[in-house]
């Protein structure tokens, strides 16, 4: 399948269907929330597949080289498949109102609009205009180290990946992890356990949480722990473009 041939509208159904206040629940509880079988199988495999197609990326990345970890992975270019655009602004369109709701409580003035392409226009003002959703690929042996996604100032607080590969079959290990560095307190771990197709969605920088004298931030960091066997693919939708 090539990507032309992806339903553009493949995640629009699914996304209409989920449970957004359990969602929301989930994000404001632990800094992170799973959509199960976003993507079917079948289409999983086509994005995996647009891996070695040259046209659909502006760059790659070696991670090694950076000491970012092992392995690597492409930023997309502009224009985007239809697939990639309609999956990054649905998705966009449902989580804005939480992150709204997210820079009030951490007292960040920034309001995001309901349309992404009027968040991107922004963006490119503000001198972002390189596009950020990416295609990272693992081997034995690769993992990726605890990061935040920030590419500028203006910043978008949630993002959302999804597991193109099947584990257990495709990988072994290579889990999805976040840290959470709460102040005065040691840190503490997630391990997001994903079956093929599905997405996580969590905070890219810093989420509020409820204290007894308001809320607070705390910082968050996501990781991939080392992929012990097989090939892992991954697809990445950050919101906000880079400088
Ligand atoms: O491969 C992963 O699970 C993590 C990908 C990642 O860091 C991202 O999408 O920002
Ligand atoms: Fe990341």
């Amino acid at each position: 399948m090539n990507a032309e041939a992806i339903p553009h509208d493949s995640v629009t159904d699914q996304l209409t269907g989920h449970d957004w206040s359990a969602l929301a629940g989930e994000l404001n509880g632990y800094g992170y929330a799973v959509l199960k079988e976003l993507l079917p199988p079948d289409i999983c495999r086509a994005i995996a597949s647009l891996y070695t197609e040259e046209r659909h990326f502006r760059s790659r990345v070696h991670m090694v080289r950076h000491g970012f970890g092992i392995g690597e992975y492409r930023y997309f270019r502009y224009p985007f498949p239809a697939f990639l655009e309609d999956m990054r602004s649905v998705l966009y369109a449902y989580l804005a109102p939480i992150a709204n709701e997210w820079n009030e409580r951490m007292g960040i003035e920034r309001r995001y609009p309901e349309d992404h392409g009027e968040f991107l226009k922004k963006c490119h003002t503000a001198g972002q205009k390189r596009p950020t959703p990416l295609l990272l690929k693992y081997g034995a042996g690769d993992y990726n180290c605890l990061h935040q996604d920030v590419y500028g100032d203006l910043v978008f607080p949630l993002q959302a990946a999804i597991l193109l590969s099947q584990p257990g079959v495709d990988y072994e290990g290579g889990e999805f992890v976040l840290t959470e560095q709460r102040p005065r307190m040691q840190s503490r771990v997630e391990v997001v356990s994903l079956r093929q197709g599905d997405a996580v969605v969590f905070a890219v920088q810093n989420r509020p949480v409820h204290g007894t004298r308001g809320d607070y931030r705390i910082n968050m960091r996501h990781g991939v722990s080392r992929v012990r066997s097989g090939q892992r693919y991954m697809l990445g939708l950050i919101f906000h473009d880079a400088t």
